[in-house]
């Protein structure tokens, strides 16, 4: 991953299936090879972007944590969340919303914040992780692209940074009355490609018919395939399903995603049904002409016989 974010890549840990590792792959090559083989892979950052992420999280959890709180008690945060979008909005760009299971910040990049107001320290927080997870996954898809998939490089891109109580905390506010709601049941993601980091291990991704645990340490995220890669690679690279396992206690997570255009996405996807389309009708007309040969041969030996 030249020039950025991803200086180590690892293999999941978990599947035993996991493609082998080769001595001399690079860690952008693990990386793509396990995005294609599982839908997800987990690598690790340089230590100076770790840090700045480790803080940014630490500042998303206060901000998150205190709006949790706040709307507990104004009855807010009793309803779970319907959909992944926050509902109220404080700013054009950066948004924060609480539910019962969970409080959402979300930042989108692509459209700046007013210049003349000077900045919080959530708002910083949300440009810098924002830049760094944005080149973790622009390099990625780079990598992706020059292992010959055609995929668009740009896209919209959101980070949300997401805020769970755990059952603990939720109880010594609700009591035992309200049960938490599932804190993010299992989906794909709609996009190209989602980077996820957090302060406390409970990601899960399906493989096959399990959902393993994926043990992220300080500094390392996971990289997960969203549907539009899937479907504008044909499945090469899976969508992941994944989901975040009932907690007991708090934690905060950061993800970040890039989803492409609908339209670069549809020229995409068709432009890979039309390599595959041309790929097959090769083999077929191979085929055909194989079987023509061997018809002829027969056919000569037969008459060579009579
Ligand atoms: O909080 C997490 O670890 C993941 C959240 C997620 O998958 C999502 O919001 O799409
Ligand atoms: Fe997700």
């Amino acid at each position: 991953m030249a020039g950025s974010g991803a200086d180590m890549a690892q293999l999941p840990r978990l599947p035993a299936e996991a493609p082998p590792l080769r001595g001399d792959s690079s860690p952008a090559d693990r990386a793509v090879s396990s995005l294609r083989a599982h839908g997800f892979a987990v690598v690790s950052l340089p230590s100076d972007e770790a840090a700045v992420l480790g803080r940014c999280v630490v500042t998303f959890h206060t901000a998150l944590q205190q709006e949790h709180r706040r709307g507990v008690a104004e009855g807010r945060s009793l309803v779970p969340t319907s959909c992944d979008l926050p509902g109220e909005s404080t700013q054009a760009t950066l948004r924060l919303a609480a539910f019962a299971e969970r409080a959402q910040l979300r930042y989108e990049p692509n459209a700046s914040l007013p210049s003349d107001e000077a900045s919080s320290p959530l708002e910083e927080a949300a440009k810098a992780s924002a830049q760094i997870l944005s080149l973790l996954l622009c390099s990625t898809l780079s990598s992706i692209h020059e292992s010959g998939v055609d995929a668009p490089l740009d896209g919209a891109r959101l980070l949300d940074a997401f805020y769970y109580p755990g059952d603990n905390a939720w109880r010594a506010m609700v009591g035992h009355e309200r049960p938490l709601p599932t804190p993010c049941p299992a989906h794909e993601d709609v996009g190209m490609l989602t980077v996820v980091m957090d302060n406390a291990n409970a990601l899960e991704v399906k493989m096959g018919d399990d959902w393993s645990l994926v043990p992220l340490t300080p500094g390392e995220c996971a990289l997960i395939v969203g549907r539009q890669l899937d479907a504008l690679t044909n499945g090469e690279f899976p969508a992941c399903m994944h989901r975040v396992r009932p907690l007991t206690e708090q934690r905060t997570s950061l993800t970040f995603e890039v989803r492409c255009d609908e339209k670069a996405a549809n020229r995409a996807a068709a432009a890979e049904s039309a390599r595959a389309l041309a790929a097959s009708n090769e083999n077929f007309v191979r085929a055909t002409s194989a079987l023509s040969q061997l018809t002829d041969a027969n056919h000569s030996s037969r008459c060579a016989v009579m």
